[in-house]
């Protein structure tokens, strides 16, 4: 710990002034509320939607009787405003998209809220639609889009070129060699209006449908840029629910998991790599015996780095991120998990390419439980499987759709799910030079008395996960002797006072009360990766 930097100061001034923001952001928060409530109210009053301000005001226990709006703010305005900032902002103007089924009109698509209404007429009999030109943001976009697609079509000229030199063929030229057809750029496969999204394989092509100059693109500004496709028509308002549930779990924020932040498993990363970030780098490297694997497997004692590893995945990949946990799929949909399981992969093809990643599988996935077996769960296993195969055609056609899985029990797993992961990983409790890693992150602000590589040393069979309960433990002793003297002193106490270092007696204490849970099980995996690891 020698070269720990300089511990952070905390004052009782600073513990006094950050409990006095806190309350001032929450009243902030409750007051923005009320105001939202308020425009909203008044703009149904304007506008004569009577019953629905009853049942907004009922609901949200207040009237116009109560507050108004005396500056003449109104809703519209507050919209057109919001408008002219996102202009500045991205260069074009924010739209709501609408919804179409079956058939889709050109006029239709072209429609939207902001910005975006279509010229295009009807003729005379009314029956006929005129393709005409469509006004502002609708054109750029579509501008755009044309853009992104001739940046996608280099892209994977330079991506086969790179190919033809790798296999030892024709020196591939980076320009002007034979283009496939660009992947399907908006995924037009339910009639939707489409919104540029963030899709393709070759170059990654941000939010507004363009490629990015260089065709590289960090994971950070991929989830700036992203905007997702609107829900798609799913033929009935049941299976328009259940792709609404799902939705919620795809990542619109990037989860900020680097590689570099998780300590060790470099063998693990390497394979997910491989896996998932490269196959969507360079498409045509990954082909006939060398096609991506379709499903992986990362198991493990609890508390690993499971999930960290898939949210890098999420962060770096650049794929549309399902976040599925199987047990909420259990408790939430239990008669209809396995319409759940068809609408998930149907969506994940949508919004291709993408990572489906399921945490917990084994919750999902024990093996099947013979004529005990809930015939619900038995439907959904089926589903899964059968979804699964379904993807080999998936892969070839450009819509990338890659399933992740975590599990702790994998022994536990069904063997036909099994053999479709192809790939297992076993992420294993961290050795001392990647627990030393995170002991030092986890303590970075901190002065620590003891000597260097006492914690790492003693914590052998600990998870990264029981690391860091064991560095919060010795931070917390510090924290709790000044404010024992906070309290001691009361506001007029010695609100100099500064949090002061780990001393040595913390460090064994925390020992002592932290202890590693991940002592079980070690033979059985041992067993399963002789069987099945990578
Ligand atoms: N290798 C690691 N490097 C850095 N931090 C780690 C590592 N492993 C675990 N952690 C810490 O432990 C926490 C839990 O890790 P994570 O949720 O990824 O484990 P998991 O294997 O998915 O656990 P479970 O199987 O119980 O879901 C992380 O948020 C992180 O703080």
């Amino acid at each position: 710990m020698a070269t720990l930097p300089k511990p952070k100061s905390l004052s009782l001034q600073a513990i006094r002034a950050e409990s006095r923001n806190r309350d001032l952001e929450e009243k902030i928060r409750q007051e923005n509320k009320r105001n939202t409530l308020v425009l909203i109210l008044r703009f149904l009053t304007d506008n004569r939607y009577t019953s629905s301000y009853e049942k907004l005001a009922q609901e949200c226990g207040m009237s116009l009787k109560e507050y108004d709006v005396c500056d003449n703010v109104f809703l519209g305005e507050v919209v057109s405003e919001f408008e002219s900032f996102y202009e500045v902002k991205f260069g074009r103007k924010p739209k709501l998209v609408k919804k179409v089924s079956g058939k889709t009109s050109t006029l239709a698509k072209a429609e939207s809220l902001f910005g975006g209404r279509s010229n295009a007429l009807r003729d005379a009999g009314g029956r006929e639609e005129k393709k005409t030109e469509y006004i502002s943001g609708y054109a750029k976009a579509r501008e755009r889009r044309e853009k992104g697609r001739q940046n996608l079509e280099k892209a994977k000229r330079q991506s086969e070129a790179i190919a033809k030199q790798q296999s030892g063929g024709t020196r591939g030229r980076a320009e002007g060699g034979d283009a496939a057809e660009a992947p399907d750029e908006g995924g037009d496969d339910f009639g939707m209006t489409i919104s540029g999204t963030a899709t393709g394989t070759a170059a990654p092509v941000n939010g507004h449908g363009e490629s990015t100059s260089d065709g590289e693109e960090s994971g950070d500004e991929f989830y700036n840029n992203f905007l997702l496709k609107p829900i798609p028509d799913m033929g009935s308002v049941e299976l328009g629910e259940l792709a609404a549930v799902i939705t919620r779990d795809i990542y619109v924020k990037s989860p900020n998991v680097k590689w570099d932040d998780i300590s060790g498993l470099g063998q693990a990363k390497q394979l997910l790599k491989e896996a998932v970030v490269f196959p969507h780098k360079f498409p045509h490297l990954f082909k006939g015996i060398l096609s991506p694997w379709k499903g992986i497997l990362l198991y493990g004692p609890p508390g690993t780095g499971k999930t960290m590893l898939a949210k890098a995945v999420a962060t770096e990949c650049r794929t549309t991120f399902f976040n599925i946990s199987a047990s909420s799929i259990i408790s939430k949909w239990r008669g209809d998990s396995e319409k759940l399981v068809r609408v998930l992969f149907q969506l994940a093809r949508y919004h291709a390419p993408s990572t489906i990643f399921f945490d917990e599988i084994d919750a999902l996935m024990m093996a099947r439980g013979g004529e005990g077996e809930h015939e619900a769960s038995r439907r959904m296993k089926t589903e899964l499987l059968m979804q699964m195969d379904g993807l080999a055609s998936t892969q070839s056609d450009g819509k990338f759709v890659f399933v992740l899985t975590a599990s702790n029990l994998p022994w536990e797993l069904d063997s036909a799910m099994l053999r479709r992961l192809e790939k297992r990983i076993y992420v294993g409790l961290p050795e001392r030079e990647a627990r030393q890693t995170i002991i030092d992150g986890a303590l970075r602000e901190f002065k620590v008395e003891a000597e260097e590589g006492r914690i790492a040393g003693a914590t052998d069979g600990y998870s990264g996960s029981d690391l860091f309960q064991l560095c919060k433990e010795c931070a917390m002793r510090p924290l709790r002797r000044l404010l024992d003297r906070y309290y001691k002193g009361g506001e007029s106490g010695d609100v100099k006072a500064e949090l002061g270092p780990i001393e040595v007696e913390d460090v064994e204490e925390a020992l002592k009360c932290c202890k590693s849970t991940g002592h079980g099980f070690k033979k059985e995996y041992e067993e399963f990766t002789k069987e099945y690891g990578s």
